[in-house]
């Protein structure tokens, strides 16, 4: 990210690893390099209806209902109350206009934020059964999926593969935690070549302890899966929680601020919710001389610019 870097002093050399084109599916996200690791299990025990959770604007659930329409599975989508935004078009743009439109069953629930195993969703689930369907259950953010992580050691391989391609070495990758499969993917997929120090998450959830926590506890069951004998604790996860502030989903001043710079200086767009935070926070620490000079940074770009235009009264 050249110019970005530049505008910023030239002090760090910024890339991007561009989870948000890394498929056709959708506008693409990070969601499809996890559903990689759930979606077999579907298909290969006979499950007829994907059924997944998130906010009104969730990148997640458009992304399990493209997976569903490619694939021909039904898709139960539970979408709840997560962000307490008044945009009026907020429940018809973006994500949630976009899962409508590949077929998927939208239901809007009025419960609010969390990260964890919802009531809701177990209930969609159920009611999938009453109705004689096998529905298969997608957690928010696949993360507390067993396999939720395994997609983004994948990612950590390809990093290391491009490092050798490039000839260069990223001496620290930033990336946007949430419910926390991406991160800690990352971080275990990293470890395997003792670089896990390297893995700094920026937190969006704004429930910071409820997402490190569940980073950690997916990074120990993913050691587990790969057979990677690591003890990771809480101090092997790095994350900044300085910039999810006012709110899961309501983006501040500067995270408006570096949704424009980076869209204005590199033609790369993120969002308010998720990006527009993790970018908020590469930016703020670059300006703060937080990385070493001429250090190589690499920005993990996990996609969500679809809600942008759910928030068009946030902009100028
Ligand atoms: C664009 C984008 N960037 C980062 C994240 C955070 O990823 P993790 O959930 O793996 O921590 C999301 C998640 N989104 C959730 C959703 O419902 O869309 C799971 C919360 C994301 O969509």
């Amino acid at each position: 990210m050249k110019r970005l870097s530049k505008k910023l002093g030239g002090n760090v050399n910024i890339y991007a690893k561009r989870e948000d084109c890394n498929s056709g599916l959708a506008f693409g996200g990070n969601k499809l390099r996890k559903l990689e690791y759930l979606i077999p299990q579907a298909l290969e025990g006979g499950y007829d209806t994907l059924v997944s959770i998130g906010g009104i604007q969730s990148n997640q659930t458009r992304q399990v209902a493209a997976v569903a329409a490619h694939l021909g599975f039904d898709c139960v989508l539970v979408q709840e109350d997560w962000v307490d935004y008044k945009d009026d078009s907020y429940d018809k743009v973006g994500n949630i206009q976009l899962s409508r439109i590949m077929g998927a069953d939208v239901r809007l629930d009025e419960h609010k934020f969390d990260i964890g195993i919802r009531e809701s969703w177990k209930a969609a689930l159920a009611e999938c059964e009453s109705k004689g369907k096998k529905p298969f259950p997608i957690p928010a953010g696949c993360s507390e999926h067993p396999y939720g992580g395994l997609g983004f050691v994948g990612c950590a391989d390809e990093i290391i593969n491009q490092e050798k391609q490039l000839g260069i070495k990223f001496d620290k990758i930033v990336v946007c935690a949430v419910t926390g499969s991406s991160m800690a993917g990352l971080v275990i997929g990293m470890a395997q070549y003792n670089r896990h120090k390297d893995v700094i998450g920026i937190d969006a959830s704004f429930t910071p302890d409820k997402t490190k926590a569940q980073v950690l506890k997916i990074a120990q069951n993913t050691a587990k899966l790969i057979d990677l004998p690591i003890e990771l604790t809480e101090k092997d996860i790095n994350i900044d929680t300085r910039f999810a502030h006012p709110a899961y989903g309501l983006p501040n001043e500067g995270t408006i601020e570096a949704i424009e710079l980076c869209g204005s200086t590199e033609g790369v767009l993120t969002d308010p919710v998720y990006e527009g935070k993790s970018m908020q926070g590469l930016i703020h620490k670059i300006r703060n001389n937080e990385f070493e000079k001429d250090s190589n940074v690499l920005y993990i770009h996990l996609g969500g610019a679809p809600a942008l235009s759910a928030y068009s009264s946030a902009f100028k």
